[in-house]
């Protein structure tokens, strides 16, 4: 079965890239999950994106802030789809250090970038590329937008009675 890789450069990104995680493990799909720095580990950050597919992994989202070149290093390196998810870590110049250098990639090695600190979105994301090739998968994710639906109908029910 399909696993999405989670990746990000410090233990003090977990706090944001655990919406991912918990989107993931709702929708029943595996998560591998690592701390991997292409400035602290670039060993690893190599031996991680040249054998993530060769490890069951078919998506990667990976999270980080600051001089944020994890999700760009991981895409250079990996054929496999790359999410970059901008954290607003301690120290950043209001977030938009790591949005910039995760959004503006080269042409030839993209990275789908979400909102700054939109790990929530980068693994519904995630799950949505599995899906395309999982029908079960699928009708989770359609599943969960009908949940999206009736939250807003619920809620302008809720207001109009009030
Ligand atoms: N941007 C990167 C990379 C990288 O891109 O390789 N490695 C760590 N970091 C980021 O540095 C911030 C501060 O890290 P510490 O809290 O460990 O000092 C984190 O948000 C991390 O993602």
């Amino acid at each position: 079965m399909s696993k999405v890789g989670i990746i990000m450069g410090s233990t003090s990104d977990m706090p944001i890239m655990e919406k991912a995680i918990e989107i993931l493990k709702s929708f029943d799909i595996e998560v591998d999950v690592d701390i991997v720095s292409a400035h602290r580990t670039p060993e690893k950050l190599f031996d991680y994106a040249k054998n993530a597919h060769n490890r069951g992994i078919s998506v990667i989202i990976a999270g980080a802030g600051g001089a944020a070149h994890l999700p760009g290093m991981v895409a250079s390196l990996s054929p496999l789809p790359v999410i970059g998810v901008p954290v607003k870590s301690r120290n950043s110049i209001d977030g938009w250090d790591s949005v910039l250098s995760i959004l503006q990639m080269p042409g030839g090695v993209p990275v789908a970038t979400v909102a700054l600190d939109g790990a929530l979105n980068a693994g519904i994301l995630a799950a949505q590329i599995i899906g395309s090739g999982d029908q079960k998968i699928l009708d989770t994710i359609i599943s969960y937008k009908e949940g999206l639906k009736q939250k807003v109908i619920d809620g302008a029910k809720q207001i109009k009675k009030a």
